[in-house]
C-alpha cells in the first residue's frame, strides 16, 4: 500500500487516524445507548434494587421476552459502564462471587423522580423532531435559510414549538429540569446576587421553575415570569410573590429592579442580543444602583487544553445553538462586545455554575 511505504511509524499513525475517525463517527452510539437505557428504565430498576444488581436480576426486571436479547442487555450495560453511567461491585454469596451493577453520580441524575433529573433534556435533545435539523446542516450551509432547523421545518424553532404541542411540552419540560438544577445551585452559592432587590423579571422564564424557586427563597422579592403567550397561557403560580406575563421581549419587558436572562442570549445572534439587552437596559436603568441584568450562560473557556471535556461540551452547545437557533456560545471578548454595543457600563463574570457562568450586568 502506497501510504505505508515509509515503514512502521506511518502505519501506526495511519491506524491511529483510522481509530480517531471511527471514534468520531460512532459518537452517537453513546447517546443512543443512554437513551435506550433510560427508555427501558434501567437507572430506576438498578436504583430501586437497593444493592448491587446482577445481570440476571436486571434481565428479569426488564420487559424482555426474547431470550436472545439477554446477552444484548450485557452488551448495552458494558458500554454504559465504560462511559461512566454504572459501575460494577463484587457480590460475595457463600462460595460464589458475582458482580453487580451499581449507580454512579451520572446515572442518579437519570432517575425518573430525581428532583434534579436531566432525563427531560435527554428526551428533548434526542427526539427525532430535533435530530432532523442535524441531518439538514449541509443543505443549510448551501441555502439562504436562517438555521438548519428552518431548513428542516420551513420555520424557526420558536414558531414550530408554538404549533406542535408535543415539541412545546418536551422543550418546556427540558428547560424546567435544567432550571430546577440551576436554581438549586444559584440559591446555594450566589444568594448575594438578589440582595437589596425588590422586584425581578425572569425574561424567557419558560414555565417558571427558576422564578418559583427564587420567589420561595426570597418572599419579599416581587417576581414575574415573562415568556411568549403560548408558553405562559393557563399557568398560575399559586405563590403570592410570583406572576406570569405573556409577551415578546423584542417589544417590551415588564419593569423591575433586576432582569434574569437564563439561557436566553445564547439563543440569539449578536444583533438580536443587542436589541434584547437595550430593552433590558431601558427597564433597569431607572432603578438606580440596584438596577441590573443577571445573565446565566456559557463563557467559552478557550484557554483550556484542547482535549478538555468541558471545552468540547461548550463547543457542542455552540453547534447546538447554530443548528436549532440563530444563537451561539460566546467567549469573554464576545460577551464584552455585546455589553458595550448595548451601552452597559460595567459587568462581573462569576464562573460558578459548571459549564455556565453568572454574569451581573450594570447600566
Ligand atoms: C432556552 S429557553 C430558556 C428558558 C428558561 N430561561 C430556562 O433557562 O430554563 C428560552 C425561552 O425564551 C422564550 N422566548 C423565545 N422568544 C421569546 C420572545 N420573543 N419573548 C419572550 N420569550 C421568548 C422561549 O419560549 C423559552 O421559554
Ligand atoms: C444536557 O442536555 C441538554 C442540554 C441542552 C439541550 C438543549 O438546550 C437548548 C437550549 C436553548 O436555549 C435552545 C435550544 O434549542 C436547546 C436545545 O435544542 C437543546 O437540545 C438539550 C439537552
Amino acid at each position: 500500500m502506497e501510504v505505508l511505504q515509509n515503514g512502521d511509524i506511518q502505519a501506526t499513525e495511519l491506524l491511529q487516524a483510522q481509530a480517531h475517525v471511527w471514534f468520531q463517527i460512532f459518537n452517537f452510539i453513546n447517546s443512543m445507548s443512554l437513551k435506550c437505557a433510560v427508555q427501558l428504565g434501567i437507572p430506576d430498576i438498578i436504583n430501586n434494587h437497593g444493592k448491587p444488581m446482577t445481570l440476571s436480576q436486571l434481565i428479569a426486571a426488564l420487559p424482555i421476552h426474547d431470550k436472545y436479547k439477554n446477552h444484548c442487555v450485557y452488551r448495552l450495560m458494558r458500554i454504559l459502564i465504560h462511559s461512566g453511567f454504572f459501575s460494577q461491585q463484587k457480590i460475595s454469596d457463600n462460595d460464589t462471587e458475582e458482580e453487580g451493577f451499581v449507580m454512579t453520580n451520572s446515572s442518579k441524575l437519570l432517575l425518573k423522580d430525581h428532583p434534579l433529573s436531566v432525563t427531560p433534556l435527554l428526551h428533548f435533545a434526542l427526539d427525532p423532531i430535533m435530530s432532523k435539523a442535524w441531518h439538514c446542516m449541509s443543505d443549510w450551509f448551501k441555502s439562504d435559510d436562517l438555521t438548519p432547523f428552518d431548513t428542516a421545518y420551513g420555520m424557526n424553532f420558536w414558531d414550530y414549538a408554538g404549533h406542535v404541542p408535543k415539541l412545546n411540552r418536551f422543550f418546556n419540560d427540558a428547560m424546567a429540569s435544567d432550571a430546577g438544577l440551576t436554581a438549586n445551585v444559584v440559591i446555594e452559592k450566589c444568594k448575594g446576587v438578589f440582595k437589596g432587590l425588590e422586584s425581578l423579571v425572569d425574561v424567557g422564564g419558560g414555565t417558571g421553575t427558576m422564578a418559583k424557586a427564587i420567589a420561595k427563597e426570597f418572599p419579599h422579592l416581587d417576581c414575574t415570569v415573562f415568556d411568549l403567550p403560548h408558553v405562559v397561557a393557563d399557568l398560575q403560580s399559586g405563590i403570592d410573590n410570583l406572576k406570569y406575563v405573556g409577551g415578546d421581549m423584542f417589544q417590551a419587558i415588564p419593569p423591575a429592579d433586576a432582569i434574569l436572562l437564563k439561557w436566553i442570549l445564547h439563543d440569539w445572534s449578536d444583533e438580536e442580543c443587542v436589541k434584547i439587552l437595550k430593552k433590558c437596559k431601558e427597564t433597569v436603568a431607572s432603578k438606580g444602583k440596584k438596577g441590573k441584568v443577571i445573565i446565566i450562560d456559557m463563557v467559552i473557556m478557550e484557554n483550556k487544553k484542547e482535549d478538555d471535556k468541558s471545552v468540547e461540551t461548550q463547543l457542542c452547545f455552540d453547534l447546538l445553538m447554530m443548528v436549532q437557533t440563530t444563537g451561539r456560545e460566546r467567549n469573554k471578548k464576545e460577551w464584552a462586545y455585546l455589553f458595550s454595543m448595548a451601552n452597559f457600563s460595567d459587568y462581573k463574570i462569576t464562573p460558578m455554575l459548571g459549564l455556565r457562568s453568572l454574569i451581573e450586568l450594570y447600566p
